[in-house]
């Protein structure tokens, strides 16, 4: 087997419905494995399995829905080298590329001109060891900040996080997401707007939507 190859979940073409991207019809990769077990992820099904598939294949598959937009996610996408060139690859290409990653494992080698979408583990989610803090300092202003809250404590945190972090001076868009079903998104909203925080709130528009 050739070593430029993916462990590859899934590929599908939908609505963004998250990050500053939000509405705009995107490719999605969906690359297998996870390091973490965050107790509400709403993709366990990426953790075991996938298919190798190699880099043609999947820039191929990609080039196939005529999109523009690409999203790299997961699983965790990062845990797969090969995942940078495929992403620089992509750039070449003249997509415009995004990341979801976890925050911890390393985004420094990623090709700067892909967007990063990553998030900071609450407390909520288990997996609050995990953050890797180091890579706060390696966002460029364009890249995304997304925390997902499951609670007031997880919020209380939030809050925290962005202040001792200096995340609102870092980087242009911080989200802030109610885990979906679980915490409403009016109360969210109330916490965001009694803290006057420059944050958005980061509906997942597909769950409403019932797509993929
Ligand atoms: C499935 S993860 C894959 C990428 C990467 N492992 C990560 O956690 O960012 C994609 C995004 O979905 C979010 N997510 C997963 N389950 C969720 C849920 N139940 N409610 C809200 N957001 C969720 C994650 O926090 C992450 O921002
Ligand atoms: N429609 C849609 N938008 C998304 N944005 C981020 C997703 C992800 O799982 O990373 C996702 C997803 O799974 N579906
Ligand atoms: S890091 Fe992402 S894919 Fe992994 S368990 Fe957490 S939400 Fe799910
Ligand atoms: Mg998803």
């Amino acid at each position: 087997m050739k070593d430029d190859q993916l462990r590859l979940t899934e590929i599908f073409y939908s609505i963004q419905g998250e990050s500053t991207r939000a509405g705009l019809p995107c490719v999605f990769v969906r690359l297998s494995r996870c390091n973490l077990r965050c107790s509400w992820c709403d993709t366990p099904y990426s953790f075991k399995g996938g298919d190798k598939k190699s880099l043609d294949d999947i820039v191929a598959q990609v080039e196939s829905y005529g999109c523009n937009l690409v999203e790299i996610t997961g699983g965790e996408p990062l845990l797969q080298p090969d995942v940078h060139p495929l992403m620089t690859r992509l750039c070449d290409e003249g997509y415009e590329v995004l990341i979801e990653t976890s925050g911890s494992l390393d985004i420094a080698p990623i090709d700067d001109r892909v967007r990063v979408i990553m998030d900071l583990k609450a407390p909520g989610s288990g997996e609050v060891e995990k953050n890797l803090w180091e890579n706060i300092a390696e966002l460029k202003p364009t890249d995304e900040v997304k925390i997902v809250v499951l609670d007031r404590q997880d919020f209380d945190w939030a809050v925290e996080a962005c202040r001792e972090h200096e995340l609102f001076e870092r980087v242009d868009e911080v989200h802030f997401s109610p885990v979906h079903g679980e915490l409403d998104s009016n109360t969210l909203a109330n916490w965001i707007l009694e803290e006057r925080l420059p944050v958005r709130l980061n509906l997942q528009i597909h769950k409403f939507m019932g797509v993929e």
